[in-house]
């Protein structure tokens, strides 16, 4: 299987000094992978360097096959789009509006998004089952709402893979459930995506892989059967945590 975005004994941190050292990991196309960890163990900076924002601190970062470094931003955006946390914007923007940005993002910087881009970013919108939300104002819809237009946009922008930082934070449990049902049908559609999540249950319902980085770096990564094990869990979070599988198939920890 080939690997749209691959770590080769990749170490990320700030100024030269390393938070999370020894990560390697492939994410091939349709499949989710899923990087939990505790507070401040370098999530946010791991997607920073995945996104090509800041430098490694050593080893190698491969998007499609080719070096991170050696790609322009333009090419970056092309394949890897990155959908921020749903925060409320103190800008009139309407959905449609947000959406077109992603829609735009190949166009030149003083180019205006004509008929064909509208239509990209009303199909991003329809395809999250959202379309009737594009004329209202941002700041109206709910934290799940926002967070799908979010994943709209970076649908519009065409990229093979999202980067996705705490997509369900902060939302409540029926918007929780309507993003990681977007999230599978994404990957099922042939898209890859790599998140971060604060909650193992999470990780376990919408993810293939998961990756775990603690505070002494990473920990271990692969199948969620294989890797959030109940010994692996407790390491990564200094408490005993327990796992159970539903009737349905479900990982549940506590
Ligand atoms: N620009 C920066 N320069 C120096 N240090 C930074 C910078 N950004 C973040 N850090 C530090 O890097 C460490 C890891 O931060 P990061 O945001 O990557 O962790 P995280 O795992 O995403 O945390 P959380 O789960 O709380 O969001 C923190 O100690 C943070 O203070």
């Amino acid at each position: 299987m080939t690997s749209l975005l691959t770590a080769r004994d990749l170490a990320v941190g700030h100024g030269g000094k390393a938070l999370i050292r020894g990560l390697d990991f492939r994410l091939p196309a349709g499949q989710v992978l899923c990087v939990l960890g505790p507070n401040g163990a370098g999530k946010t900076t791991l997607f920073r360097t995945l996104l090509g924002l800041i430098p490694p601190v050593a080893g190698e970062v491969t998007l499609d096959g080719a070096p991170l470094a050696r790609l322009s931003r333009p090419q970056i955006a092309a394949r890897l789009a990155h959908v921020p946390q749903a925060l409320a914007s103190p800008f009139a923007f309407t959905a449609l509006d947000i959406v077109l940005m992603g829609a735009a993002a190949r166009l030149g910087p003083f180019a205006r998004p004509g008929r064909p881009e509208t239509a990209r970013a009303m199909a991003a919108l329809d395809r999250l089952g959202i379309a009737d939300l594009a004329p209202a104002e941002i700041a109206r819809l709910s934290g799940g709402q926002r967070q799908l237009v979010l994943i709209a946009r970076a649908l519009a922008q065409d990229a093979a893979a999202l980067v996705m930082d705490e997509p369900t934070a902060s939302l409540d449990f029926a918007n929780r459930r309507q993003v990681a049902q977007a999230i599978r049908q994404l990957a099922e559609a042939g898209r890859s995506i790599i998140l971060s999540s604060h909650d193992p249950d999470h990780a376990a319902a919408v993810a293939d892989q998961v990756l775990l980085v603690g505070r002494e770096g990473a920990l271990a990564c692969g199948a969620v059967i294989d890797t959030m094990t109940e010994a692996n869990l407790s390491r990564l979070y200094g408490i005993s945590i327990r796992g159970q599988l539903s009737a349905s198939g479900r990982l549940h920890f506590y």
